[in-house]
């Protein structure tokens, strides 16, 4: 598995290595000493499953009480992943990071605490796995608006399907400092 850095510090994109035979392919989707040799000190609690038509934007989310590292990965599809950095003295913030993730190059992208995290959905069907450090909590979750004039993220996608929620998410400009992260 390689670990390799990103634009923005504490960002990583993981690349595992995979062993293709004649019935198939093989791999480690997550080890945690790798983490550990690595100080990133990272205990994952929950796993969750989204499946998603082509077109699809979940996100921006992320967790005020109970802040979520995650490994992001992909079973069936490809996606576009993306992570906002909310934390306040970093010298990327309010800088968003992306990378496409797909059941081809088998990338995960780790998004430590402090970040905003979304993904759209480039294909049909799109099965998307992650790991998260800490447990959902419906009361402390915060959202940032996927289509931020400041942000401008391109999703590349034509039609846009977003939950009810995540249209009325606020701009960055909008978010209390108190719903940032240090
Ligand atoms: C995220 C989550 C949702 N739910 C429930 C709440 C709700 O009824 C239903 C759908 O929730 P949402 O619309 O928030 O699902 P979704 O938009 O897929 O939310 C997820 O988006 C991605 C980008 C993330 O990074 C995740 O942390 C999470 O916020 O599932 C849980 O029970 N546990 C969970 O961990």
């Amino acid at each position: 598995m390689e670990f390799e850095k990103t634009e923005i510090e504490d960002v990583l994109l993981l690349k595992p290595d995979i062993f293709k035979d004649k019935r198939g392919i093989f791999l480690e989707s997550y080890r945690k000493s790798l983490f550990r040799e690595r100080g990133l000190k990272v205990d994952f609690v929950q796993d969750n499953i989204s499946s998603s038509k082509k077109g699809a934007i979940r996100g921006l989310h992320y967790q005020i009480d109970n802040p979520q590292d995650k490994l992001i990965m992909v079973m069936q599809g490809e996606i576009l992943d993306v992570a906002v950095d909310l934390r306040k003295s970093s010298s990327t913030f309010g800088r968003a990071i992306t990378r496409i993730i797909s059941e081809n190059n088998r990338h995960q992208l780790f998004i430590p605490k402090g970040f905003a995290h979304g993904f759209s959905v480039l294909s049909d069907e799109t099965l998307v796995y992650y790991k998260c450090s800490d447990y959902y909590n419906p009361y402390g979750e915060r959202g940032l608006f996927w289509n931020d004039s400041l942000l401008n993220i391109d999703w590349k996608v034509n039609e846009p399907v977003i939950s009810e929620k995540d249209k009325h998410q606020p701009e960055l400009a909008d978010i209390p400092e108190e719903d940032l992260f240090d």
